[in-house]
C-alpha cells in the first residue's frame, strides 16, 4: 500500500491519467467478459449466409457427418449456422463439448422438437425428445433399473442364446449381412423388453410394426413442416386441401399408440397369470406396477436401440471384411482364451485386450453415428467468447472428435494398438464417447456394449468374413459409405466361411442343440 502511495504522489498528472485510463480499460474488459453481450458480434464462423434466409440454401440434406468435417476445417471446432428461427451449433471438440454438455449440464440439456413430430405424429413420449423434467428422470431411473450396469450380467444368458442362433444365421448369408444382424438385434430386444413367449408367438409382427413407425419417424426428421414455423395451421381441419400433414401425423399416431399398448397388456396379462417370463417387463412391474412410465420406457428399446446397435455390429463386420489381417489377430486371442471346443461367453470378454482394442477401434474409425441428437440450450451464455442464445441447438459432432489428429496423431488409419500402448489411458474411449454427454446420455449405452461387443466374438470365433466367389475385398480407401445418418458401407457382399473343420462342428452342435 505505502509503495502504491509513494508512486502515485511521484506521478505527473499525465501519467495519473494514463494509468486511470489504462485501469478503466481493465475494468471494462473484465465487465465484458464476465457479461453476456446478446447484440455482441461474437458469433462462431460458419458457412456463407444469405440475408434473411440464413443458411438455408447451404444446410446439407444429407452427409450431415462428411459435410460438418468438412465446416470444422473451415471454422474451426463451433461452427455457426443460422437456420429459419434456430440459430443451430456445431461442436467439434470434444474438450468444447464437455464443458457445454457435461459442466454446464444445465444450461444445455433441453431437446427442440417440432409439433409435428411430437404432437400430430404422437411421439412426445419418447424419453430422447422429453424436456429434462421429472417425468424424463423417471423413465431414466426405470432404464437404469432393467439395463443400467449392474443389472446387465443378468442378461448374459439371453445375449449368449441369441450369440448362438445368430452364427447358426450367419452361415447362410450370401451378400449384405445387415438383415441378419437387424433381425438378431431386434429379437434380442424385444425378448429383452417382453420375454420368450411374447417374443415366440409375435416377435416379426412386433417388429414389421416398429420399423413401419421408424421409418415414418426418419422421414419426419429430415422434413421442414410448414405446421412447425407457422403455429396457426394447428387448427387447420385434416380434410381441407392442404390437410395431408394431419392425416398422415394421425396414421403415425395409430401406429404408435399399437406400438406402446398392444406388447404391454399382454405382458400384463402374462404378469397377472404368472406366466411372463423374466424380462425387463417383469422387473419393472414387479418394482413400479403397470404405470405409464413403465409402459412406455419398455415401448422406447426398439426404436432407440436397433437401428443404433446393429448398425455398430455391421460396421464391425464390414472392418473385419476389409481387414483381414486383423481378423487372424483377433481369432488367435479368441482361441488361446476360449479354446476351439465351446463358444465365447460374455465373461471372456474382459481376457481379451486385443479383441476390445479391435472393438474401440472399429467404433473410432470413420464413425458409424457421427452425430448425436441434438441438445438445446435454456439460456444465453458464452463460450470461449463465442455467444450462444437461448434456445439454440447444439449438436456434437462425435465424428469430428473421434478423427481430430490432436487427439489421435493419425486418424485415418485403422491401428487397434493405440488403445494398447501405455499412454492409451489417456486417449478418450469411443464406446463411451458415442454416447452422448451429460444428463443425457445414452441410458442403452451398456445393452449396446455388452450386446454387440458378444455377437462381434461369437462370429469372429467361428467365421472368416470373404468376399463372395469372383469378387475381392475392397481396399480401405475404396470403400463408400451411405449419405445417412447412420454411415453404413454402400456394399457389403460377403461370405461367412467357417474357419475350418473345427468351426464347423462348433455349428453342428449348436444346431443339434436348438
Ligand atoms: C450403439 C448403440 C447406441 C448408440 C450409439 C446410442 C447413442 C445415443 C446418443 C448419442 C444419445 C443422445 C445422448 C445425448 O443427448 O447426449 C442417445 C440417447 C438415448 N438412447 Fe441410445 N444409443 C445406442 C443404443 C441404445 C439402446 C440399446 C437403447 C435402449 C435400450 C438406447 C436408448 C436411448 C434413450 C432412451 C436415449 C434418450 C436419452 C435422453 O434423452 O435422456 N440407446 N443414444
Amino acid at each position: 500500500m505505502q509503495a502504491v502511495q509513494t508512486l502515485l504522489s511521484n506521478a505527473s498528472p499525465v501519467q495519473l491519467g494514463a494509468a486511470a485510463t489504462a485501469l478503466i480499460c481493465v475494468v471494462l474488459v473484465y465487465a465484458w467478459s464476465t457479461k453476456i453481450h446478446p447484440s455482441s458480434c461474437c458469433y462462431p464462423k460458419g458457412p456463407p449466409r444469405l440475408p434473411l434466409l440464413g443458411n438455408s440454401h447451404n444446410f446439407p440434406t444429407e452427409n450431415w457427418g462428411v459435410i460438418f468435417n468438412e465446416w470444422q476445417k473451415l471454422y474451426g471446432d463451433i461452427v455457426y449456422v443460422q437456420l429459419p428461427g434456430m440459430p443451430f451449433y456445431i461442436i467439434n471438440s470434444l474438450e468444447i463439448a464437455q464443458e457445454l454438455f457435461n459442466k454446464r449440464a444445465k444450461l444445455n440439456s433441453e431437446r427442440r422438437i417440432g409439433y409435428m413430430i411430437m404432437n400430430l405424429m404422437g411421439w412426445s413420449w419418447l424419453p430422447a425428445f422429453m424436456s429434462p423434467d421429472a417425468l424424463h428422470g423417471r423413465i431414466r431411473t426405470l432404464f437404469r433399473r432393467g439395463i443400467g450396469p449392474t443389472k446387465m450380467p443378468s442378461k448374459d444368458p439371453l445375449i449368449e442364446r441369441k450369440a448362438q442362433d445368430f452364427v447358426l444365421d450367419l452361415q447362410g448369408v450370401r451378400g449384405n449381412p445387415k438383415s441378419t444382424v437387424l433381425n438378431t438385434v431386434g429379437m434380442v430386444i424385444i425378448e429383452l423388453a417382453y420375454g420368450r413367449g411374447i417374443v415366440k408367438e409375435h416377435g416379426d409382427e412386433m417388429i414389421a410394426l416398429n420399423l413401419e413407425a421408424m421409418n415414418l419417424l426418419e422421414k419426419a426428421i429430415l422434413t421442414v413442416w410448414t405446421v412447425d414455423l407457422i403455429p396457426l395451421l394447428r387448427f387447420w381441419p385434416s380434410w381441407m386441401p392442404g390437410g395431408e400433414f394431419k392425416r398422415s401425423g394421425a396414421y403415425c399416431k395409430q401406429l404408435v399408440d399399437r406400438i406402446r399398448q398392444w406388447p404391454f397388456q399382454m405382458a400384463i396379462e402374462r404378469h397377472k397369470a404368472g406366466t411372463l417370463d423374466h424380462c425387463f417387463a417383469d422387473d419393472l412391474m414387479n418394482e413400479f406396477g403397470t404405470s405409464f412410465e413403465v409402459r412406455d420406457t419398455l415401448a422406447n428399446i426398439y426404436f432407440a436401440g436397433v437401428d443404433t446397435t446393429s448398425t455398430l455390429i455391421i460396421r464391425f463386420l464390414h472392418t473385419m471384411f476389409i481387414y483381414p489381417e486383423v481378423t487372424k489377430k483377433m481369432q488367435s486371442e479368441i482361441d488361446s482364451v476360449v479354446g476351439r471346443d465351446r463358444s465365447p461367453t460374455v465373461k471372456d470378454r474382459n481376457d481379451l485386450p486385443y479383441s476390445n482394442a479391435v472393438w474401440k477401434e472399429a467404433i473410432r474409425y470413420k464413425c458409424s453415428m457421427p452425430l448425436g441428437i441434438p441438445h438445446s440450450s435454456n439460456e444465453d451464455q458464452l463460450i470461449n467468447g463465442y455467444f450462444i442464445p437461448k434456445g439454440s441447438i447444439i449438436n456434437p459432432n462425435f465424428g469430428s472428435m473421434l478423427s481430430d489428429p490432436n487427439i489421435w496423431g493419425d486418424p485415418d488409419v485403422f491401428r487397434p494398438e493405440r488403445f494398447l500402448s501405455s499412454d492409451a489411458s489417456a486417449l478418450p474411449d469411443p464406446t463411451t464417447l458415442i454416447f452422448g454427454f451429460g444428463p443425457r446420455i445414452c441410458p442403452g449405452m451398456y445393452f449396446a456394449d455388452r450386446t454387440g461387443f458378444h455377437l462381434v466374438i461369437a462370429a469372429m470365433a467361428l467365421f472368416d468374413i470373404n468376399p463372395l466367389p469372383g469378387e475381392s475385398v475392397p481396399h480401405p480407401t475404396k470403400v463408400q459409405y451411405l449419405k445417412r445418418g447412420m454411415r453404413l458401407p454402400v456394399k457389403f457382399d460377403c461370405v461367412f466361411t467357417p474357419r475350418d473343420d473345427k468351426a464347423r462342428q462348433v455349428l453342428s452342435s449348436l444346431a443339434l442343440s436348438r
